[in-house]
C-alpha cells in the first residue's frame, strides 16, 4: 500500500541509476491521477452506484478515497493489480462532524471542500505541513460566496454549510483547480454555479477541460462558451462505469529517458484524444530534438475514459536540443522539461509558469538551486526558468517532497554520474513503483 503519511524530514538519499547505453523499453503506465481523483469524486455524488476502473492506486488517490468514505460514500477495491484498481463506489448522504487529510495533494484541497460544504455538519480539512502554504484563499472566499462558512484562508480550515450556489467571481490565476473544484460538485448545488474569473490568464486549460468533460459525459449541462466563464446547470450527475487513461504526465520521466540516453521508449495505451497535459509531449519533445510516433487509432474517445488508444513510441540520437516554450497549459511537465534543457545543447527558457510557486514546492526556486547545486546554469526568471548549457557533475538532488522533483533528479541521474536524489519515496503522490519501473527500463532489452 502506497504511503499515507506526512514527508519524511530527512529522508534517504538514493543513488539515481546512471545508464549505460541507448534504453530499449516499453513502460505501461497506471491511472491518471487527475482523472482518477476526478471520476471518484462524481462517483460519490452521482446518483447511484458506479465503477472507476483501472484507477491509479498512490497517496493522492489514496487521499480522494478516505476523503469521500469520510464523506459517507462507500469504496470497494476488486481486481488490484498493477495497472490499479477498480473502485465500486456507492454515494451515501454527505456527512459531516469529520476531518480530512489532504496530504499534499491539490486535488484533494480543492475539489472535495465544495462537496464538504453540502455535508450536515462541519468538516475539517488539514494536510502536510507545506500544504497549508499552498493557495487556498479564492476558492474558499468563491465558497463563502456561495453561503459557506469558513474560518480560514488556508489549510487548516473548517467548512460548514448551508451552500446554495449561484454566481461568483474569483482569480483562479494561481491554480486551474479553484474553478475544477467548484466545477465538479457544482450541479449538485440548488442553484447550479456560474464561475467568472477576472485576473491574469487561468494556468492549465486542458485541467479544466477534463472537468467540463467528465461532467458533461456524466449527463451534466456545462456551458462553457465563453472565455473565462462557467456555467453549470443543477441536476443529477449520472452514475457510470469507467476505465481511467494512463497517467501521461507521468510518462515524462519515461520518455525523456529516451532523450537522454539515445535511445527508444515506448508507452502502450495512449490515449488518440485526451484532455490530459501530459498529451503536449508530444510535441515539446519533437522540439527537443526526439522523433516521436504513434500509430493511428480507429475510434475515439470519451474524456478520462479509454477507447481509442495507440503505442506512442519516443527515439532520439542522445543530443537534446534547447527549447523556447510556453508551458502556462501544462505547467506539471516543467520539471522533466527542465531537466532535458539542462542536457541540451543549446540554451532553453521556459515561459508562462509562475503559479508553478504555489505546487509540491516553489518548484522554479526548486530546479533552480538544484541544477545549480549540479553545476548547472538555471536562473529562475519572474515566470519561468532560462537553463543554459553546462557540464553537469554528481551531488545530492534534494526533492523537497516533490514527486515531480523527484523524478528530474533521475532523469539528471541518466547521464550524470553520481546523482543521489533525496526522498525519492515521495514519488509514492502519483507512482509509488517509480523507483522500481525506473530500474526495469534500464534493465530491459
Ligand atoms: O486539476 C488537476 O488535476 C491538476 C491541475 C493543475 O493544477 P494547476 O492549475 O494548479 O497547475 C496541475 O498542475 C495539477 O498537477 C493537476
Ligand atoms: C501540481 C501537481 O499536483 P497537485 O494535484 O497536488 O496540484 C502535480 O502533480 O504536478
Amino acid at each position: 500500500m502506497p504511503a499515507t503519511t506526512s514527508a519524511t524530514p530527512s529522508a534517504p538519499l538514493w543513488p539515481a541509476p546512471t545508464a549505460t547505453g541507448p534504453v530499449t523499453a516499453t513502460v505501461r503506465l497506471p491511472g491518471s491521477k487527475s482523472v482518477t481523483n476526478r471520476a471518484l469524486l462524481l462517483a460519490a455524488l452521482a446518483d447511484g452506484p458506479g465503477v472507476v476502473r483501472q484507477a491509479l492506486r498512490s497517496r493522492d488517490a489514496d487521499l480522494m478515497v478516505s476523503a469521500l468514505r469520510a464523506l459517507g460514500a462507500s469504496l470497494v477495491a476488486s481486481g488490484e493489480t498493477a495497472a490499479g484498481v477498480d473502485w465500486h463506489v456507492t454515494p451515501g448522504p454527505i456527512r459531516g462532524g469529520v476531518s480530512i487529510d489532504a496530504g499534499l495533494a491539490g486535488t484533494v484541497m480543492r475539489f472535495v471542500p465544495p462537496m464538504a460544504a453540502l455535508a450536515d455538519g462541519p468538516v475539517s480539512f488539514d494536510g502536510d505541513p507545506h500544504a497549508r502554504k499552498r493557495p487556498m484563499g479564492p476558492i474558499l472566499d468563491a465558497l463563502r460566496s456561495l453561503g459557506a462558512r469558513v474560518d480560514n484562508d488556508a489549510l487548516p480550515f473548517t467548512i460548514r454549510g448551508p451552500l446554495t450556489g449561484g454566481e461568483v467571481t474569483l482569480d483562479a490565476s494561481g491554480s486551474s483547480q479553484f474553478v475544477s473544484g467548484l466545477l465538479l460538485t457544482a450541479a449538485r448545488f440548488e442553484k447550479g454555479i456560474t464561475i467568472r474569473h477576472v485576473g491574469p490568464p487561468v494556468p492549465s486549460q486542458p485541467h479544466i477541460e477534463m472537468s467540463v468533460e467528465m461532467l458533461r459525459a456524466a449527463g451534466v449541462t456545462v456551458d462553457a462558451g465563453e472565455r473565462d466563464v462557467w456555467r453549470v446547470e443543477p441536476g443529477p450527475i449520472a452514475a457510470r462505469d469507467m476505465t481511467v487513461e494512463p497517467d501521461l504526465s507521468n510518462a515524462a520521466p519515461f520518455l525523456a529517458a529516451a532523450l537522454v540516453t539515445g535511445g527508444t521508449v515506448t508507452i502502450p495505451a495512449w490515449p488518440v484524444r485526451t484532455t490530459q497535459a501530459g498529451d503536449a509531449l508530444r510535441d515539446l519533445l519533437a522540439a527537443m530534438g526526439a522523433t516521436v510516433t504513434r500509430p493511428a487509432a480507429d475510434s475515439g474517445t470519451d474524456s478520462g475514459t479509454v477507447s481509442g488508444t495507440a503505442d506512442l513510441t519516443v527515439t532520439s540520437t542522445a543530443e537534446i536540443r534547447g527549447l523556447d516554450a510556453d508551458l502556462h497549459e501544462v505547467g506539471e511537465l516543467t520539471p522533466t522539461i527542465a531537466a532535458l534543457a539542462a542536457l541540451a545543447t543549446t540554451p532553453s527558457r521556459i515561459r508562462g509558469v509562475s503559479h508553478l510557486r504555489g505546487h509540491e514546492t516553489d518548484r522554479l526556486a526548486a530546479l533552480a538551486t538544484e541544477i545549480n547545486r549540479l553545476g548547472g546554469d538555471c536562473e529562475e526568471t519572474d515566470d519561468g526558468l532560462v537553463i543554459r548549457p553546462r557540464a553537469l557533475h554528481g551531488g545530492v538532488f534534494r526533492s523537497y517532497d516533490d514527486h515531480r522533483m523527484a523524478t528530474a533528479g533521475a532523469v539528471l541521474g541518466l547521464r550524470v554520474p553520481g546523482v543521489e536524489v533525496e526522498n525519492i519515496a515521495t514519488t509514492a503522490k502519483t507512482l509509488p513503483e517509480f523507483a522500481q519501473m525506473w530500474t526495469a527500463m534500464l534493465e530491459a532489452k
